[in-house]
């Protein structure tokens, strides 16, 4: 793996395009742009590399690089939704970024999802395949054993490309019993999840290589970099360079720091923000542009006002229950199944979470309540007559729109819950809503600067991550959702043949019975789902009041500077991010090599 941590060096170089970030979006961008040889990409990455980790190559290790070195360690503010708790918020620092951290699942949004964003007015963003994986298709008799179907021949899989996407070699014991419980209640396997519309219950494919059994993830993009692309490690940009330009602000550069000391690094045609989400506004911010009250208020002289930086964070969320289960567990010796994953590639240490299912609302909960959530939705001041009008459509039952996500997996993903029984193992049904109303913000902290000596905030400090978690009536919309998720949860926990190996309920507990008390549970439970989005989001026909940057990814009064990682999605989707993230990443380097003239 070609990287540098010599930021003499790196900033004595005449690049051509910086970016900062060398994440999931990032390395994307590098590697399609230093395609053009004549070019030359740099990249600032805070973290190191963690390649050939196996806390982060082994799939069921996933999980344990968080809270780990590489890890930013964010926290939420304290939530008045969940009963003011704060949340730890996970993104990877690292190459790769959350790339290397997560936990591979890997799916798509529906059509509908991405066909919102083009009709806020963000030409170019519907759904067309944007494909950046290259499939692996199991062998016949795997597929029937594992359900795990796959629309052929017009799959919109990818054929070719750096990141890797396969079924797990082996999966838990609870799988088997997945579909059929699903089935049991009227919900119907969906052999073509990928392809439009994710509604239905499924097995889901993972960012993994089968041939090495690894994750695939960003760093697969520039493992063997090409000359042109240099990539510095452990350098944190802390602004990015704002000169004027034909009497307008353009970006030039990057200031950054590595081990204490200063550099600045320079680019002669575009900056390239890929810091992802809490990163990208809080960059934006501390280099001028942004809110004026904020920046003010930070000590940061205001060069472009820019009002949506850092507004519109939209988040999923978990709540995790935890059924007692039975005899799902095999016993694990870990020696064992280290030497069997080395060995032969197989066994445990080769499992992830695989089974989901995706459901409208309307199958979650009686015909009047959708519509009154429906008409509730319609009423909401905030989003404007568009985004109004797509959020509550979601509600209509032709749509079929998965709002509510179901996984299950062996282990308890609650970290609220503590077990009373000693030795006593669990099992999480998650559900997870994809549609969220809530809208919080993440902005640099006042508290951070300016000090008494003038010293504004900076990019050592972490932003103020405010969710807003169940607040207000969009936070009241989303907890309902939530309630009628957890009650069709039990259900599915209480339905044959996972039933059989459930032999009750641990959190909730048999106790908790009416809809108050579990309005109660789920704020009392609900984690993140590290699926952060919008805070540099596009802003379609609306402009710079609706959003940050244009629908070719440029912010909204600088020249030369764009953002591209999930921070411009402008409106959620129901599904894991990571896809999604990449086909932004590629898409991004397209349109800039477009406007640049070098691609038609
Ligand atoms: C724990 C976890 C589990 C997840 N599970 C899944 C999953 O199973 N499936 C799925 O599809 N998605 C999952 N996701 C979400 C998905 O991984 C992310 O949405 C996606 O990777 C975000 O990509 P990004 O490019 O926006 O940001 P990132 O990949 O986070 O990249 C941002 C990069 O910028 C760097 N950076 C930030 N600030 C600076 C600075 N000032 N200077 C220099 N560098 C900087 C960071 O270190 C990082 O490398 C998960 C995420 C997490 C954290």
């Amino acid at each position: 793996m070609a990287t540098s941590t010599d930021a003499q060096e790196f900033s004595s170089i005449k690049f051509d395009y910086l970016i900062i970030g060398g994440g999931t979006a990032g390395l994307a961008v590098a590697s399609r742009l230093a395609e053009i040889p004549s070019l030359t990409i740099g990249v600032l990455e805070a973290g190191k590399s963690g390649y050939g980790d196996d806390n982060i190559d082994i799939p069921a290790y996933s999980g344990r690089a968080l809270g780990g070195p590489y890890d930013w360690h964010f926290q939420t503010t304290p939530q008045p939704g969940l009963g003011g708790r704060t949340l730890p918020w996970n993104r990877g620092k690292v190459l790769g970024g959350s790339s290397a951290l997560n936990y591979m699942t890997w799916n798509r949004g529906s059509k509908e999802d991405y066909n919102a964003w083009e009709e806020l007015g963000n030409d170019g963003w519907g759904w067309d395949s944007l494909l950046s994986e290259r499939f692996h298709p199991p062998p016949p008799s795997f597929k029937d054993n594992h359900q795990a179907s796959y629309n052929e021949p017009n799959s919109f899989l990818g054929e070719d490309g750096p990141i890797n996407v396969s079924y797990t070699r082996d999966f838990s014991p609870s799988h088997a019993l997945w579909h059929a419980t699903f089935n049991e209640v009227g919900v119907e396997s969906n052999p073509s999840h990928l392809d439009g519309s994710n509604v239905g219950v499924w097995t889901t494919i993972v960012a993994v290589n089968p041939e090495t059994a690894t994750r695939s993830y960003a760093t697969h993009y520039c493992l063997t970099p090409p000359a042109n692309l240099h990539i510095l490690t452990e350098a944190l940009v802390e602004q990015v360079v704002l000169d004027k330009k034909d009497g307008e602000w353009a970006a030039t550069g990057v200031r950054f720091s590595q081990y204490g000391k200063q550099y600045v690094a320079s680019a002669a045609r575009e900056v390239i923000l890929s810091a992802g989400s809490v990163q990208s506004p809080q960059l934006l911010e501390l280099s001028g542009v942004g809110r004026a009250d904020v920046l003010g208020a930070a000590g940061i002289p205001l060069k472009v006002e820019s009002p949506n930086v850092g507004e519109n964070l939209q988040e999923h969320i978990i709540d995790p229950k935890l059924p007692h289960p039975d005899d799902l567990f095999i016993e694990e010796v870990a020696a064992t199944a280290y030497e069997q994953y080395q060995r032969e590639k197989s066994g445990r240490l080769t499992v992830l979470p695989c089974s989901m299912a995706y459901l409208p609302v309307s199958k979650l909960a009686p015909e009047e309540d959708v519509a009154s959530l429906s008409s509730r939705s319609q009423q909401l001041e905030r989003f404007g007559a568009e985004q109004t009008s797509i959020l509550s459509s979601r509600f209509d039952t032709d749509k079929q729109l998965g709002q509510v996500e179901f996984v299950f997996d062996l282990g308890n993903w609650n970290p609220s819950f503590a077990p009373k029984e000693e030795g006593k193992r669990y099992c999480s049904m998650l559900l997870v809503l994809q549609y969220p109303y809530s809208r919080g913000s993440i902005h640099i902290d006042p508290k951070d600067g300016p000090t008494a000596d003038g010293v504004p905030a900076t990019a050592h400090q972490q932003p103020v991550i405010d969710p807003q978690y169940y607040v207000g009536p969009h936070g009241e919309l989303d907890l309902e959702i939530m309630l009628h998720g957890a009650k069709f949860a039990q259900k599915i926990c209480s339905t044959k043949p996972l039933k059989n190996v459930i032999p009750g309920p641990a959190s909730p507990s048999s106790a908790v019975v009416s809809n108050e008390d579990l309005r109660g549970w789920i704020v009392e439970n609900t984690i993140t789902d590290w699926h952060p989005i919008g805070t540099c989001a596009m802003g379609g026909r609306a402009g710079q009041a609706g959003g940050v940057v244009d629908e070719r990814l440029r912010v909204h009064g600088v020249k030369e500077l764009r953002v591209i990682d999930a921070s411009v999605m402008p409106l959620h989707i129901s599904a894991h991010l990571q896809a999604t993230v990449y086909a932004i990443g590629e898409k991004g380097a397209d349109m800039i090599l477009e406007d640049a003239g070098l691609r038609s």
